[in-house]
């Protein structure tokens, strides 16, 4: 019996993140909270056969929302507009997860926590925060969602290679097995975004198209940002990618074995968290790694992953660290007080 909770469930995420989450075997209990909207998105989905509960919940109850809740997705705030920076965001969804967080602190202590809204380098610093202010932080329990930039790392290689190839061998890069080949780490905007090519010859492969590759995995947001022209960023893709990490999480809460997924969270609270610092040369406290889940947390982080990047890589790591210490800072700040905000 698990129960999830969506927060912001009647957005453009919440909606078809919603829907898949209703047609999976593994969730008994599905609670929509929105500040608008979510007793008519549960009504809806409430009507398809499968046999998870539904349950819209309005603004003034997200206590009943989120009671007993063992997973809390939260996709709520605002979403970006052509020229603007996810950093942009922060003034408004800052305090929206942290009010979000609180809640989950006072109603759902333990709940795994997955944090899609932006910018995720920022917001995920705050929920922590949020939680060691209320003596409810239980480390490994707050995951940044970073899987869409693997699922447009693993669309944008196969899409270069087969390119490459002029199709000779298009079927050797199934998109949908390309996670043996690339994977994603660092943080969740721009530069801060590191695509890792697991195959190293892969990138002689790709040879003048390997920076284009690294870009549009760093901007693909931008793309889906200025194509919906005003109109939001990225929702469909993210659903699916937020789906596939929550999908993990309960396989992993019913002790199924999971492969590592890459996710932001605060090293310090991890197992081997300091080791991947130390092999990062910084004091980063939070950086996506692939993470080893028990019972839906992260126990422990992929490190051996930063002993085989390519020099091309660990440029990318080096560039990715003063943004990540900025923006960082910015969401402990907005908690502990010296915000300028
Ligand atoms: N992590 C990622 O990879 C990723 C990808 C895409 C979008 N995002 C982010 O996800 C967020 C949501 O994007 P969207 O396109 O679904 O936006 P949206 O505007 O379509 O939906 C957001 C929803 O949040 C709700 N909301 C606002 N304040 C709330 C609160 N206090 N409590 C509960 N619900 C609240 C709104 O009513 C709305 O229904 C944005 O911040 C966006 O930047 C992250
Ligand atoms: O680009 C955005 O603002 C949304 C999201 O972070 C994305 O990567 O698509």
């Amino acid at each position: 019996m698990v129960k999830v909770a969506v927060v912001g469930a009647s957005g453009g995420i919440g909606q078809p993140l919603s829907l898949l989450l209703k047609l999976n075997p593994l969730v008994s209990d599905l609670a929509l909270y929105d500040v608008r909207l979510a007793q008519g998105v549960a009504k809806d989905l409430s009507h398809i056969s499968t046999n998870a509960v539904c349950r819209g919940y309005d603004k003034d109850q997200i206590g009943e929302a989120l009671r007993g809740a063992h997973v809390v997705l939260i996709p709520a705030g605002v979403p970006r507009k052509p020229g603007m920076t996810r950093d942009d965001l922060f003034k408004i969804n800052a305090g929206i997860v942290k009010g979000i967080v609180t809640a989950i602190g006072q109603y759902c202590p333990d709940a795994r926590i997955l944090i899609i809204s932006n910018p995720v380098n920022s917001t995920v610093p705050i929920a922590v925060e949020t939680l060691k202010a209320m003596g409810k932080f239980y480390p490994g329990n707050v995951m940044g969602v970073t899987t869409l930039d693997v699922v447009r790392a693993e669309t944008f290689l196969a899409d270069y290679l087969i390119a490459q190839k002029k199709n000779s061998i298009s079927k050797q890069y199934d998109k949908t097995k390309m996670c043996k080949d690339v994977t994603v780490i660092g943080g969740h905007s721009g530069n801060t975004i590191i695509p890792v090519i697991k195959k190293k010859p892969l990138i002689s492969t790709l040879a003048s198209a390997y920076d284009e590759f690294v870009h549009r995995v760093q901007f693909g947001g931008d793309e889906v940002v200025k194509a919906k022209d005003g109109a939001g960023s990225a929702t469909l893709s993210m659903a699916l990618a937020g789906y596939r990490f929550a999908e993990q999480v309960l396989k992993s809460i019913h002790r199924e074995n999971t492969a590592p997924i890459p996710t932001y969270v605060y090293l310090p609270g991890i197992a081997n968290g300091v080791k991947a610092q130390a092999k990062l040369s910084t004091s980063l406290e939070y950086f996506s790694l692939p993470a080893n889940l028990l019972d839906g947390r992260v126990t422990s982080v992929d490190d051996t992953i930063l002993d085989s990047l390519s020099p091309q890589e660990k440029k990318l790591v080096e560039r990715a660290v003063k943004e990540l210490e900025t923006n960082i800072d910015k969401g402990k700040k907005f908690v502990n007080g010296n915000s300028k905000l």
